[in-house]
Order: structure tokens, then C-alpha cells, then sequence
């Protein structure tokens, strides 16, 4: 299977211009494309993955790709996809978000390489510079306004309105493409289907200005069977940062893909080869129970992002939360497993009966109803079943020497913090 074969399998290609030439160059020299992140925030989050791993499958076909961090983009606001006007962030802000994209860009391709190194760049660098007569005698002159207005990312908001800034946002990444076809040779934008109108706009700079032959490509936007957006959780976005998103979480989203959208997002997220999936996909149709294709998809996207080790513990945690048996996490591990559960700080003092203590976790309303689930046999501490409403809850529970784990029938977690 040829490259573009591969990514025609895997249904990323959205948009092509000149397909045929494409393929042609592509087979025959090793071309240099580029994609650009704007800093939007401290982070990039699973809407980016796909033109993130696209470079990646460009380089490991042997083509140069370039990661180009919008640090003056994204003081200007790509209009695209939106319907309201964008608010500034301060420039330090920006220049920080940007320092922050670079490094997690960089964990997605290989610079060491001698036979083709990836790049990074931001067009802060040459943005800043731009005085304002060059920008509008030498590339300005180049836009009609009749052209601008009718794409879609402004026309969409004649309505509502745009302001001067996010209008001229195209002729700054179409000065870019120009920029890095005339200084790096590089002849391909991808991006998301949202960039099309970006990525066209620079195509028609690059060939009034006397650039070389160039191309764009865009990818689908992912959608979900349910019709819900993807990327979000009840939480909001799936940010790469595993500070905003613990590798836990983040493991957990993939692993709950729906059965109808995983073999497409095995496709699009993962390095796994035609026949890996499509025995995946067998599988999903003999044994859909078992989940094998999520627990792959969740195994390798999280492997991506985030490494081998941080799949091995979101495993860990997947077991323990699963089994109740909460005593072999590791401190990390075990708050990482239970963010987001009801928590609450007790003062150190003498211990409680497990009746007040399921009190004192909120783990029940009444007195009543705590003795009536401990007798039951519905509450456990540390995984363990406890069934006296007497026994008293001695520092001997504490897990790394400050936290009690209390489960009320299958799955409902408490966390008990001691100062
Ligand atoms: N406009 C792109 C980011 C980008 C910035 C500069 C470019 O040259 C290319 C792309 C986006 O918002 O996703």
C-alpha cells in the first residue's frame, strides 16, 4: 500500500488540490509541508491530534514536515469555524502558550534524524518584523476585498460582524505558506477542514508572488455517531497536558469510544497497519463485549501522547477501580483514580466507627441509612468489605499514611483525606 493509499484508507484525506500532481510529487521527492497551531491556550487538546499525527505519518513516509506555532497568529484570531469574534489574549500570554505548544509539538516527531529532520517554527518571528506599508504595498495589494469577503470564514459573519483584525487573519497565513515555500521549499499546508479557505488563500499568494508549485490538503472533521462534538467530556476538553487531563482520564476517554465510531478512530489515531484494525474490527463483531478495539485505541493514542508508562499505570487504575482493590496504587496513581470523586478533609483525632465515618465521607445521609449499608454488606474500605457499624476506622486504613478509600456498593468512591 502506497502512502497515499494509506491515508486514503484511513479516510483522512478531506480536500486536495491539483490530486493528481499531489501524488505524483509525493512519489517521487521527498516534499516539505507544513501545519500550523495557534496558541489559543496553555495547551493543545485531541481537536489538534489529527494534523499532529498527519505530520507524523508524512515524516515516517520519508516526507520533511514543519510544525509552525502561530505565536503571531495568535495574537491576530483565526475567524474560521466561529461565529464570534475571538478575544485578545496579552502578549505574554501568547508568548508563553507558545513556548508550551513547541514542546509538546515536538514530542510528535523526530528532529534527530539525519535523512529528514522535522522543524519548528513560530511566524512570530517573521510577523513581528512585518512593518505595516510592506504588509499592505507587497502582500495586501495581492487580496482583493471581493476575494475575502467570500470565504466562508468571513462571509459566515457578515452578519454578525468582524472586526478589521480577524479579517486580514488569512493574508497572515497566506504570507506564511509564501514565507516557507520562498525560504524552505515547502510546497504542502495540512490542516483541518476549517483551513481550507487559509490554506487556498495562500496558494493564491504563493502564485502571484512567483512561489514554486504548492498544495493543500485537509483532513474531515471527526464527528461521532451519537452526534455529539467530539472531543469533549462531561469534564470539557481533552487537553494533551496531562496536568488538565490526567493520563487516566485521557486513557478513560478513548476507552469509552462508542462501538459504531472506534474502528474509524483507529484509523485516524493510530499507527496500527490495514490488517492490525481490520482484525479489530472482526473481532468488535464477534465479541463486542470484550472491547478489544477500544482497550487498543485507548492503549495506543494514550501511548502517543503521553508514553508506555502512563498506559501501564491508566491500566493499573482501570483494574484497581474495577476490582475495588484500591491498596496496590501508587500514591500518584491512587489520586489520579480518584479526581473528581466526592472527597472530603478530616483532622487527625482518634478514629471513628465506620457508622460515622460513612457520615463523615458523605458517603450517606442519615445515620439510618449508613447502618442499613454497612449491614447490607454495601460498603467497603480500602476494597475491603467491612460489615460492623462499630469497628472503629484506625490510622492501620490509611493508604500512604493520610487517605481512606470508601466504596458504597459497586462504584460510588469517596476519598477521605487526613491533614
Ligand atoms: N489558522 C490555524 C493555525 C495556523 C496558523 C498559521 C499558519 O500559517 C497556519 C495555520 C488554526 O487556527 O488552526
Amino acid at each position: 500500500m502506497t502512502f497515499i493509499e494509506d491515508l486514503e484508507y484511513r479516510g483522512l484525506i478531506y480536500q486536495l488540490t491539483d490530486r493528481e500532481g499531489l501524488l505524483e510529487k509525493l512519489q517521487n521527492e521527498r516534499v516539505k509541508l507544513y501545519s500550523g497551531f495557534d496558541p489559543t491556550a496553555d495547551s493543545l487538546h485531541i481537536g489538534h491530534l489529527l494534523p499532529v499525527l498527519c505530520l507524523r505519518r508524512f515524516q515516517l513516509a520519508g516526507h520533511l514536515p514543519i510544525a509552525l506555532v502561530g505565536g503571531g497568529t495568535g495574537l491576530i484570531g483565526d475567524p474560521s469555524g466561529r461565529s464570534t469574534e475571538r478575544s485578545l489574549n496579552t502578549s505574554d500570554t501568547v508568548a508563553q502558550w507558545t513556548e508550551r505548544l513547541k514542546e509538546q509539538l515536538s514530542s510528535f516527531l523526530d528532529f534527530e534524524t539525519d535523512v529528514n529532520p522535522a522543524v519548528m517554527a513560530s511566524n512570530y518571528d517573521w510577523l513581528a518584523p512585518l512593518d505595516v506599508i510592506t504588509f499592505l504595498r507587497d502582500i495586501g495589494k495581492n487580496f482583493t476585498v471581493n476575494y475575502m469577503l467570500a470565504k466562508d470564514s468571513v462571509n459566515s459573519r457578515m452578519e454578525s460582524g468582524i472586526s478589521f483584525t480577524e479579517f486580514s487573519y488569512m493574508i497572515l497565513q497566506s504570507y506564511d505558506f509564501f514565507k516557507l515555500n520562498k525560504d524552505f521549499g515547502c510546497s504542502l499546508q495540512i490542516g483541518g477542514s476549517d483551513q481550507w479557505g487559509n490554506i487556498t488563500a495562500g496558494l493564491d499568494l504563493i502564485g502571484k508572488m512567483g512561489g514554486t508549485k504548492s498544495f493543500g490538503f485537509t483532513m474531515p472533521l471527526v464527528t461521532k455517531s451519537d452526534g455529539k462534538k467530539f472531543g469533549k467530556s462531561e469534564s470539557g476538553a481533552v487537553w494533551l497536558d496531562r496536568n488538565k487531563t490526567s493520563a487516566y482520564q485521557f486513557y478513560q476517554f478513548w476507552l469509552n469510544t462508542d462501538d459504531n465510531d472506534v474502528i474509524k478512530f483507529l484509523k485516524y489515531f493510530t499507527f496500527l497497519t490495514r490488517e492490525q484494525i481490520e482484525e479489530l474490527e472482526a473481532e468488535l463483531r464477534e465479541r463486542p463485549e470484550q472491547r478489544a478495539a477500544q482497550r487498543t485505541l485507548a492503549r495506543e493514542v494514550t501511548g502517543l501522547v503521553h508514553g508506555q508508562e502512563a498506559v501501564v499505570s491508566a491500566e493499573k487504575i482501570s483494574q484497581a477501580l474495577f476490582s475495588g482493590d484500591v491498596k496496590l496504587l501508587s500514591e500518584s496513581e491512587l489520586v489520579e483514580a480518584l479526581d473528581g470523586v466526592p472527597s472530603v478533609l478530616l483532622e487527625d483525632g482518634e478514629p471513628l466507627p465506620l457508622l460515622d465515618f460513612v457520615i463523615a465521607a458523605g458517603a450517606a445521609p442519615s445515620k439510618r441509612q449508613a447502618k442499613q449499608d454497612i449491614e447490607s454488606g454495601a460498603v467497603y474500605i480500602n476494597g475491603e468489605r467491612l460489615k460492623e457499624a462499630e469497628l472503629a476506622v484506625s490510622s492501620d486504613y490509611r493508604l500512604h499514611g493520610k487517605y481512606v478509600v470508601l466504596r458504597r456498593g459497586k462504584k460510588n468512591y469517596f476519598l477521605v483525606q487526613y491533614r
